[in-house]
């Protein structure tokens, strides 16, 4: 396969560091995290940030239809002078696709090795579509990796871990050294897989109060739960707060990081029915 650096070149082009591009051309990488998503021929799956398209073959070598979205025009340019089979290249923003829509088919795989300032917008993305993404493979910064797949108690254990453990089971499945790429990042990088769960891990009675609820419980980390949890006022008075945490089994003194996610939506649903008050729409 040739390399990025011969690609760019052929294309009279550099890596450009305001796309965050930094390619990767090691192929026992691309393979490995081409097997992560499981494809079955035909399948629909969306490329996020596809660049030179090296993913992008191994994706298409599976016989799944690739949809891959890119948003610098030189890379789209590239990628459709290469017309690499079985795949539709669509100009457009990661942050903002409607999965579903862009790859005409209602439930899809993603894979992306995106820029890291879009890890979390494309994860909330991920979230709020999660009825039309039965699994992802995503290279982000090996930390975040570390974060998102953590256990509570943890110190990596965080807000996006319990709202992706919710409706995602999340795995750490490789790890790419910098060097790996070109440019190399500053960082080291590994691949999180998430494949939806059947069902949510726990019932809840509303999604975006759980949102609220689990935002402000990270909100000050070194707080207590509840120190923590009451600086969101929509989610009702201390006292309804401390009744709600005990009715849940938790005791206000504890930490946010030490809790399950299970742990959460007994706290969510122990504040009752939504009301007026309590009904705000998460951000
Ligand atoms: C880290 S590079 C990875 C390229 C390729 N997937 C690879 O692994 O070699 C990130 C890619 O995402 C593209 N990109 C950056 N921002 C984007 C956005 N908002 N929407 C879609 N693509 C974006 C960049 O142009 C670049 O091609």
């Amino acid at each position: 396969m040739e390399s990025p650096r011969d690609i760019l070149k052929r294309h009279g082009l550099r890596a450009k560091y305001s796309w965050g591009q930094n390619f990767l051309g090691d192929e026992d990488a691309l393979e490995a995290i081409a097997d992560a998503l499981n494809l079955r021929a035909d399948e629909p799956v969306v490329e996020l940030g596809p660049g030179l398209g090296h993913l992008t073959r191994f994706l298409a070598a599976t016989g799944a239809r690739v949809t891959a979205v890119e948003r610098d025009r030189d890379m789209v340019m590239v990628l459709e002078k290469e017309a690499i089979p079985g795949v539709r290249v669509v100009s457009g923003n990661a942050a903002t696709v409607d999965f579903a829509q862009v790859a005409g088919a209602p439930d899809v795989a993603v894979a992306g090795n995106l820029p890291y300032h879009l890890t979390s917008p494309i994860l909330f993305r991920v979230l709020e579509q999660r009825a039309h993404v039965s699994r992802a493979v995503f290279t982000l910064q090996k930390e975040v990796v570390e974060r998102l797949a953590a256990e509570p108690g943890n110190r990596d254990y965080g807000l996006l871990t319990v709202l992706l453990g919710m409706h995602y089971d999340a795995e750490n499945v490789l790890t790419l050294e910098a060097w790996r790429f070109h440019p190399p990042p500053k960082v080291d990088s590994a691949v999180l897989r998430l494949t939806r769960r059947k069902s949510p891990r726990a019932p809840i009675i509303d999604e975006a109060r759980f949102t609220r609820v689990v935002k402000a419980s990270f909100a000050h980390r070194r707080k207590t739960l509840i120190n923590s949890i009451k600086s969101d006022p929509t989610l009702g008075t201390t006292e309804t707060l401390i009744a709600a945490l005990e009715a849940a089994g938790v005791d206000p003194q504890r930490r946010a990081e030490t809790l399950t996610p299970e742990e959460f939506a007994a706290i969510e649903r122990a504040l009752g029915p939504l009301t007026p008050a309590t009904s705000t729409p998460a951000e």
